[in-house]
This record gives structure tokens, sequence and C-alpha cells, in this order.
């Protein structure tokens, strides 16, 4: 019987694996590629438009049989189906979680607690499209009578994030005659820097939060309704220059939008999980409805891939279960994601959340700890500058870490010959993480023995190769989700709830304690040694 529950090492697939990786730690690449001259061809696959080549990873075919065996045991396909259709899997909040429900077509059923959902995101969808054109054409006018020139966005993390990481992606995709700025920081130079070189009466702001409490978000939303009072010096603006995107109405309306003048979504839709709802209508602005449709129709193509494609030839599950390979058998403690794509300089930052918020978990669904290790550290920037900044620790360092090289064929620009340099790039880093250089190799370049060894690398350095042939909204779609899934994968297999994030609270209910204290320095302080010292000494600092 296939359950998500309990520990995964305790199971007959994962001994089985223990067993296989007392052999399979010594693969070398090298051998691997030696022993079979199609193995570059075998080991790849692909989902929607992307291509993915795995075979540079220290893993056989039995490896993958082993590794698919253990997805079978912990249920993934029957959990994902348990997602799908609305079970309330984010059992620590008694939610669904339905993001696929968000790029369901019109017409799909998909139920939660008796009521389908389906045509509430396509009445939501409808009406940011009605605005996202309103604006786009000019015809929604500011307070004066201009039109919008600048959106910004104001929200952080899953409100955040998404539509900051698509907007850079999708550039050559927007409408170049408006700006897109994106506020997260609770520093004030954010909203500042944001704010001071445009005109209130041409700007919209988006207020995007689900929960509309995040304390980083209020203080933003009130400072550039300032701003905007300020400058125009009329309440009845805020009608034209601010909307909001939240699943939280009463608050809301409390801050003073019209909620009119807001985008719904719901509590089965996890922040970091977002970014294909209400929380894109920055992005709808900027690549307009088709667009979106597009990102959408990508996300869909591949939910339906892991519904109906073999574990064998799953894509996210293959990336999934690849990831536990090495976090869980080899101690891999990283995994870095580096885009050859400079459209794609956010991308890492938003699995950054996806992945780290959703599987850093060291309590199981059912309540035990974990006996295994759970997510890793995933970090990257965009190829090549990482190049001639961090790999030398990636092919040299005493670390493993894996590595996901996403390439794409046609820029959107030719510029020169920039585009092949840039893919040669690609393919020379994983063609030198795999199989490095010997030292006879090195020697037989005549280098001096005292320097053999320095200019010797190892190989044997895991990668995966996603190409695409262009950098589409679908294609975008299509990344975005096959991580989603690939996050969800691991969830399963570690039997964590990838949907909560409880991790975050301490630190937030601390900030608001630690606030009044900053500005009053008469007040006693009870935190440790450090924490009051501290205090202090920023009190000394700002004068109090
Ligand atoms: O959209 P909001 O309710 O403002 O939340 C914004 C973010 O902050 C929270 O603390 C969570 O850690 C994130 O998952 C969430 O995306």
């Amino acid at each position: 019987m296939a359950s998500a529950q309990g520990d995964v090492a305790a199971g007959p697939a994962w001994q089985r694996l223990q067993q296989h990786y007392e052999t399979a730690r010594g693969l070398q690449l090298r051998e691997l590629f030696d022993a079979d001259p199609t193995r570059g061809e075998t080991f790849t696959a692909t989902a929607g438009e992307l291509y993915v080549d795995y075979s540079k990873h220290r893993l056989t075919a039995e490896t993958l049989e082993l590794l698919v065996a253990l997805a079978e045991e912990r249920g993934v396909p029957e959990q994902f189906a348990a997602m799908v259709t609305g079970q309330k899997i984010n059992t620590t909040e008694g939610r669904a979680v339905l993001h696929t429900a968000l790029r369901a077509p019109r017409g799909t059923v998909v139920e939660v607690d008796g009521v389908d959902v389906v045509p509430g995101v396509h009445e939501v969808l409808d009406k940011m499209a009605g605005f996202a054109d309103s604006v786009r054409s000019g015809e929604w006018k500011g307070h004066t009578g201009k039109r919008i020139r600048t959106v910004i966005n104001i929200g952080i993390g899953g409100s955040d994030l998404g539509p900051a990481m698509a907007y850079d992606a999708l550039l050559p995709f927007t409408q170049r005659d408006l700006d897109f700025r994106f506020v997260s920081n609770v520093d004030g130079a954010d909203i500042y820097e944001a704010t001071r070189d445009i005109e209130a009466d041409e700007t919209l702001f988006i207020v995007s939060s689900k929960t509309f409490t995040t304390q980083e978000t209020l203080a933003n939303a009130h400072t550039a309704r300032d701003w905007l009072l300020g400058k125009l010096g009329d309440e009845s603006a805020v009608a034209k220059h601010f909307v909001a995107v939240s699943t939280n109405a009463s608050a809301v309306g409390e801050f003073g939008i019209d909620t009119d003048n807001m985008f719904g979504f719901w509590d089965w839709v996890g922040g970091r999980y977002s970014f294909p709802s209400a929380i894109g209508l920055s992005l709808m602005i900027a690549i307009g409805p088709d667009g979106f449709r597009e990102l959408l129709a990508g996300m869909r193509e591949i939910d339906e891939h892991v519904r109906t494609t073999p574990l064998d030839r799953n894509v996210p599950v293959l990336l999934g279960l690849i990831g536990v390979w090495y976090r869980d058998f080899f101690g891999a403690q990283a995994h870095a994601v580096l885009p050859y794509s400079n459209y794609l300089g956010k991308f890492p930052a938003y699995l950054q959340q996806l992945d780290m918020e959703s599987n850093g978990k060291y309590v199981r669904k059912d309540g035990e700890l974990v006996t295994v290790d759970t997510g890793p550290i995933v970090w990257g920037t965009p190829g090549t500058n990482g190049q001639h900044a961090y790999y030398q620790l990636i092919h040299q360092g005493t670390t493993m870490i894996p590595a996901d090289f996403i390439g794409i064929a046609r820029p959107a620009e030719e510029i020169g010959e920039h585009q092949d340099l840039l893919v040669a790039n690609l393919f020379a880093q994983t063609e030198a993480l795999a199989f490095g250089k010997t030292p006879d190799e090195v020697r037989a370049e005549g280098v001096a023995e005292d320097l053999v060894q320095h200019k010797t690398f190892p190989g044997n350095r895991p990668t995966t190769t996603i190409l695409a042939a262009e950098l589409t909204p679908r294609v975008l779609g299509q990344l975005v989700a096959t991580y989603e899934h690939k996050v969800f994968t691991q969830g399963v297999i570690w039997g964590i709830n990838s949907f909560d994030q409880w991790g975050v609270e301490l630190g937030k209910v601390l900030a608001k304690r630690i606030a009044p204290e900053l500005t009053e320095a008469e007040v006693d302080l009870a935190h440790d040694s450090s924490t009051n010292t501290l205090i202090r000494r920023y009190r000394s600092m700002r004068g109090r």
C-alpha cells in the first residue's frame, strides 16, 4: 500500500537503494559513458518543449529503477492525484493545494468541499484581462487624466518573486512603453528608489498580499499611499492608482482600496505557488492577457505530463528522485541552478522560495522527526558570470554540488555571436564537470610536475541540462511547473508537508516585540545578553 506517511528509510525501497549505493558510490561518469556510447541519448526525456539530459549523473539504469520503485512505494502518483483533485493534503493548515486548478481550462471540474473552483478561477482571469488591457491601451486613466506609465508591484515572498522573476524572464514580450518595478523589502530604500524618479499621476500600485497582514508589504503600501497623496493631495486619487491582489477582502477594504479594484484568490493557493493566480497581475499587464494564458498553458502541459507519463519518463518526478539520490545517499547539501540566459537571472531566487520554503522541514506529516535529510540549499546565478566567480569550488572544491544548467537555443535578439559563445560555455562546463582532466592528461600538456595536481580536475561532478528552443511565456510556464512538481515529488518521498511554512513565524513574532524597543530607550530589555546589547548599541547609533 503506497504511503507518503511514515519513515521513508524504514521501507524496502530505501533499503534497496542503500545497498545499491554501496557499489554505486564508486561510479565514474567517464566509465559510464565509455561503457554505453548511447548514454547521452538514452538518459534523456522531454516534457512540453523542455529537453532534459540527465545522463551526466552518477547513476545507472538500475539506480533509476530503484528510485522509481521508491516513488511508487511512497505513492507519488496517488499523492499527485490527491493534490490535483482538491484533497486537503496540506494537513497542518487543513487546506487543499490547488495551484494546478489555476491553469485548468474552462470547463474542467476541480472540487473543493463539493464546489467546483474552476469557474471562479476564470472569472478572476477575465477580470484581470479586462484591467490589464485597459492599462496597456491607456484607457485606464490616473487621477489627472493621464495614462499609466509605471506599474509598481508591492509584495514579498510569493507575492513578489514569481512576477518579478517572470517579468525579467519575459522582458522581450513586454509592452516596452510601460515600466515595471517590484518593491518587497521593508528597507525604505526599496520604495524610495522605486518612486524617486517617477510621476505619481502616471503610477499604478498593485498591493499584492495573500493575507494582507504582512508587515513589510503593509508598511510599503502605506508609504506608497502617503507618497501619492503627498503628490496629488486628494484622497480620491487612491482609487485610480491602487489595486489589490489578496484573499483577504476585509483587510483590503480597511486599507482603503475599493474591493471593486481587488483581484481575489483562495486559501488553496500557497504563497510560493501563487504566481499563476491574480498575483501575476503585474506580469499580465506587462505581457498581455494572451501571453499570460500561454504561460498558464505551459504549466498545464507539465501538470498533464506528470499526471499521464510513466514515472521512468516523468521529468519532474525524475528530477526529484535524482535530487533525493544526491541529498540522501551522497549527502549533497546544496543544489545549484545555473541559467545560461540573462533573462532568467531571478529564476534561482524564485526557486529558493519554492524549494527551500516547501521542503526545508525536519518534521514529517505524521508529526515524527525525519530520519533522513530533506531539502537542499538552492542557489545560483546566471552563467557565465558564475564561471568567473564560484565555479572554482564546483570544479575543484571538496563539496559535491549537483547543478541544473538551463540553456535556450534561440535568443530574443541575435547579437553577433553572443548566443553561440554563451551556449558553448554551458556545454563546456557540464563536460568539464563530468569528465574532468586526469593528471596524465595534464602531464601530456607539458605541465611541470609540481603543478600537475593543481591543474587536475577530478570530474565526476553531476549536472542536469535543460534545453528549450526559445524562452517564451509557454516555456517559462513549463519550467516553473517542472520545478513545482519536482519539489512536490521530494516532499512526498520524505513524508513532509511541502505546503506549510511554520519556520517563518518565530522571527515575525520577535520582530514585532523588538520594533518598539528600538525607539524607546526607557523600555527594559529582557532578551539574552547579545540581543540586549545589540539593541542598546543600535539605539545609541540612532542617538536614542
Ligand atoms: O502574500 P503574503 O500573505 O503577504 O505573504 C508573503 C510571504 O510571506 C510569508 O511569511 C510566507 O513565508 C511566504 O510564503 C509568503 O509568500
